[in-house]
């Protein structure tokens, strides 16, 4: 598969801070790429280094195949949300995106402008001034603005953020559409879940760095070597039990946390869990349910720190 963005050693310092520290980074043609990192993490400006809005410090990016020197050969290809305070809020939702749409270089009818905003969930709201929209409803038409010249590369900087349940799943929805129809796009997100659906693969920013890459169940599976057991018994079993049952015990077992009705522990080997449910139901227990437990990508997020 051939790559759509290189990223070598890619470095931003805001006055004395530096904010990114040497990315590294390949991003491939056709897939859904998910960028998460903390709060000032250094996301938005990785986007904005990529798509020519800020300068980098160090480093260098090529992006559609070419170079970040030449950037502005390729910024026609690439569709960027807009911050929603850069809409131009005077005018009617269609008018804007046909404005923008003919900038962009569209080749859209006024119906398929009217389709677009359907898809986008604007229906209904075409003849409304920007201005007059909510704060998910301008999040909605900024994202629709990175639709509008046919690019083959997508960034979407927190699409979701702030939309209502059914419309986020709208906009994933058509997130992917827009990579069956063969778009790659790039996406950040502070919803875990939604980054764990929707993406091939996930990077994790923290320190300036990308920390953690992999698809989302590589990065799952590799968060600890050690196995992860859900257990329901009777009756249900204390952490404190725990410990003072496991001191006498050939192996280890590390209490992780109770879920409900659950307590969930940690062992290093396979055979650990045999052990561990004979040795509960030796001491009385009745073992209802042992289940292995995956770790969730919020999981991978916390322990990358
Ligand atoms: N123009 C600027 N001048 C100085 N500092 C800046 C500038 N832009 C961003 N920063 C700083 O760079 C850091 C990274 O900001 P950025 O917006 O890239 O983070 P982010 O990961 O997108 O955060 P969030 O998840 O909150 O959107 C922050 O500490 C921010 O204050």
């Amino acid at each position: 598969m051939k790559n759509i963005i290189n990223v070598a050693q890619l470095a931003k310092r805001f006055g004395t801070t530096d904010v990114l520290n040497g990315i590294d980074l390949t991003i491939q043609e056709g897939e859904v790429f998910g960028f998460i990192g903390h709060n000032g993490a250094g996301k938005s400006t990785f986007i904005n280094m990529l798509t020519g809005i800020i300068n980098k410090s160090s480093g260098s990016f090529e992006i559609i195949g070419t170079s970040d020197q030449q950037l502005d050969d390729v910024k026609a290809k690439i569709g960027v949300m807009p911050d929603i305070s850069n809409l131009y809020d005077h005018m009617k939702g269609i008018q804007f995106l046909r404005y923008m749409g003919k900038l962009a270089g569209d080749t859209r009818t006024k119906q398929d402008y009217i389709a677009l905003m359907k898809d986008i969930g604007l229906e209904g709201a075409e003849k409304k001034k920007i201005k007059a929209y909510s704060f998910g409803m301008k999040k909605k038409i900024s994202i629709a603005q990175a639709l509008l010249g046919n690019p083959s590369l997508i960034i979407l900087d927190e699409p979701t953020s702030g939309l209502d349940p059914e419309s986020a799943i709208n906009i994933r929805k058509l997130i992917v559409d827009l990579q069956q129809q063969g778009k790659t796009i790039l996406l950040t997100s502070h919803n875990l879940d939604e980054i764990d659906k929707i993406s091939d693969r996930v990077g994790i920013l923290s320190d300036g760095k990308v920390k953690k890459l992999g698809t989302p169940d590589e990065l799952k599976n590799n968060t600890s070597s050690e196995l992860s057991v859900a257990i329901r018994t009777n009756p249900t079993l204390t952490s404190q039990k725990l410990a003072e049952l496991s001191a006498n015990w050939d192996f280890n077992v590390q209490f992780v946390t109770t879920k409900k009705k659950y307590v969930v522990v940690n062992v290093p080997h396979d055979n650990d869990i045999a052990k561990l449910s004979k040795e509960l139901i030796h001491s009385g227990f009745q073992l209802f349910e042992l289940r292995m437990e995956q770790q969730s990508l919020e999981d991978v997020f916390i322990n990358s720190k």
